[in-house]
């Protein structure tokens, strides 16, 4: 699903208005009344009839009258207040603040301290608040007594139907501008915007519901370069019948150590269960007979090492392994010393198969990153590593994602999979894609073994690194989230994820 930025919301209304000659008027009205059939629908699934609207100075503002004129029309009891004085409204938002007004709706500025007691009575007696204070206008911080309104409103308990996006939530980072509606339900207009699909954005815009107004899809598809990863997008090809696994990938992982045989374990079983043909994992000589009794469908191979460590002098069992692979995993479990790190950088440098590089591999290459340009690699860092391979606080990641994978992959020309909460891939071709699925029971150790393994699977099975990242992480997320059903959040495990693993497949055929 195409995710528009603000700018590029813009850009298509503008099309829309002037190159198209939709009346912006009638882009108003369709904003309007979608968002004011969903709030008819909360009010009579609960048996509610009142309603007020706050409305900004802008064309947010504007959808919020169309919103009470319907309202009214359908015999609402509707309360308008304004955030600002009725002659500071001026275009197609005035248009339908006058037309409110001849109807005899109520009408309020709540612009002075003083006028904060009216609203506070009116927010008691109603049922419903629709904010319409600013959407993708929004510059800068929210302050002075637009903000104490705000804090009314998150105070009150009541229901909140945002329109356009929360106010006080940047619409393009997901960040909270000083502060911000706390929305039960948002009415996103035509494309939803990436804001409302990270965190924080994510707590504060409810249920998210993308509302027609009458732009066309096309021109959002001719300038969106973000995507909101959604079950149509994962579809999985039918296996063919007259295939054998010589068809579906050999994938070797280079993993484990004597202290993390488990993270070696799920990479490889993740890959397994994900439909990998042959699975191969290396792991250091002494972890190989402990692996080697718990994976039955894996080949293992026992590394030189030095004390359960793999050592440089694996170098060359390495390389003869990746010759008889198609794609390579390295990471999960390795350890993070100097023998690792060098014979992690000598392998990349001399391989030209697709490769994942997780957890410890990506520590290894930290001051280094130039020998990954241009490979077809996919790294998979949380935000702790991300913010040791590009020297960026983890908040800072966190806050800016998509500028921060943006700005790697122009600079490295490789697939990131920058993992959180909400998993944001960024492509070698400067698309964005988030993830959809996945819940907080995922947060727990081996989690990201499990995700590296079936990244890895895919490209496996041919795959694009694009295609093979988007869908890895689409369905450990699924697979994530059909665990939940069977063991809840807080006792969810990596095996829990492996054993959904299947199941979450099936959805895709
Ligand atoms: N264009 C279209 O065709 C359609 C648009 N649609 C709707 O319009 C919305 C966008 O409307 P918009 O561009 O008027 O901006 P909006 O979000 O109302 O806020 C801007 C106002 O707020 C003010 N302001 C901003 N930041 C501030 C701050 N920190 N603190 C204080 N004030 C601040 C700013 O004032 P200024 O600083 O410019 O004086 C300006 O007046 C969009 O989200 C959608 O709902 C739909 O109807 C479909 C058709
Ligand atoms: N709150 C959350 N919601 C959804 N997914 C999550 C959440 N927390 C973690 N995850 C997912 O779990 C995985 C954790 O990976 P990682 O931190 O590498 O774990 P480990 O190193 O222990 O294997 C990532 O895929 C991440 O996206
Ligand atoms: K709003």
């Amino acid at each position: 699903m195409i995710v528009l930025t603000s700018k590029q919301m813009r850009e298509v209304e503008k099309i829309a208005i002037e190159k198209i000659g939709i009346p912006s008027i009638c882009l108003m009205e369709n904003a309007g009344r979608e968002t004011a059939l969903e709030v008819k629908k909360i009010l009579e699934e609960k048996n509610l009839n009142s309603v007020i609207i706050i409305s900004g100075k802008g064309n947010n503002g504007g959808d919020g009258y169309v919103v009470a004129r319907n309202l009214y029309n359908w015999g609402v009891d509707v309360k308008v207040f304004l955030t600002t004085s009725i002659g500071a409204i001026s275009g197609d938002a005035k248009v339908n603040l006058d037309a409110i007004l001849n109807m005899g709706i109520y009408v309020a500025e709540i612009t002075q301290r003083e006028h904060l007691k009216f609203l506070e009575k009116a927010i008691k007696e109603s049922n419903v608040i629709v904010d319409a204070i600013y959407g993708i206008g929004l510059k800068g911080r929210i302050t002075g007594i637009v903000k104490d309104i705000i804090e009314m409103i998150n105070q009150a308990n009541k229901i909140v139907v945002s329109v356009d996006i929360p106010s006080g939530l940047n619409a393009d980072t997901g960040k909270i501008e000083g502060c911000a509606i706390k929305a039960s339900k948002t009415v996103t207009m035509q494309f939803v915007k990436p804001g409302l699909l990270v965190y924080p954005g994510v707590d504060y815009a409810g249920e998210v519901r993308v509302a027609e107004i009458g732009i066309p899809y096309r021109l959002a598809a001719e300038i969106g370069k973000i995507y909101l990863v959604t079950s149509e997008d994962v579809k999985l090809p039918k296996r063919l019948g007259d295939t054998h696994k010589g068809n579906y990938g050999k994938a070797l992982i280079i993993a484990g150590s004597k202290n993390m045989t488990g993270a070696a374990y799920l990479c490889a079983k993740g890959a397994i269960k994900t439909g990998c043909g042959l699975v191969k994992l290396a792991v250091p000589q002494s972890a190989q007979s402990v692996i080697q009794g718990a994976l039955y469908e894996v080949i293992t191979y026992g590394l030189e090492e030095k004390n359960g460590i793999l050592s440089y002098n694996a170098l060359s069992s390495v390389l003869k392994l990746i010759d008889e692979s198609d794609v390579i995993a390295i990471g999960p479990g390795l350890t993070h010393d100097k023998d690792i790190s060098q014979l992690v950088y000598d392998i990349v440098k001399n391989i030209d198969k697709p490769v994942v590089l997780d957890a410890d591999a990506l520590n290894a290459l930290v001051g280094r990153l130039e020998v990954i340009q241009g490979k077809r690699i996919i790294l998979t860092p949380h935000y702790g590593e991300m913010s040791r391979l590009t020297g960026l606080g983890t908040d800072e990641i966190k806050n800016n994602l998509f500028e921060v994978a943006k700005t790697f992959i122009d600079r490295y020309k490789v697939t990131l999979v920058l993992k959180g909460a909400k998993t944001v891939i960024a492509t070698k071709e400067g698309s964005i894609y988030i993830n959809s699925t996945g819940n907080p029971g995922m947060a727990t150790a081996g989690s990201g073994d499990v995700l590296t393994g079936m990244i890895t699977a895919f490209l496996a099975q041919g795959f694009s690194e694009e295609k093979a990242a988007i869908h890895g992480v689409f369905y450990h997320g699924k697979a994530g989230d059909i665990a939940r059903e069977y063991v809840g959040e807080y006792g969810m495990t990596a095996m829990d994820i492996l054993e959904n693993i299947p199941d979450a497949l099936k959805c895709g055929l």
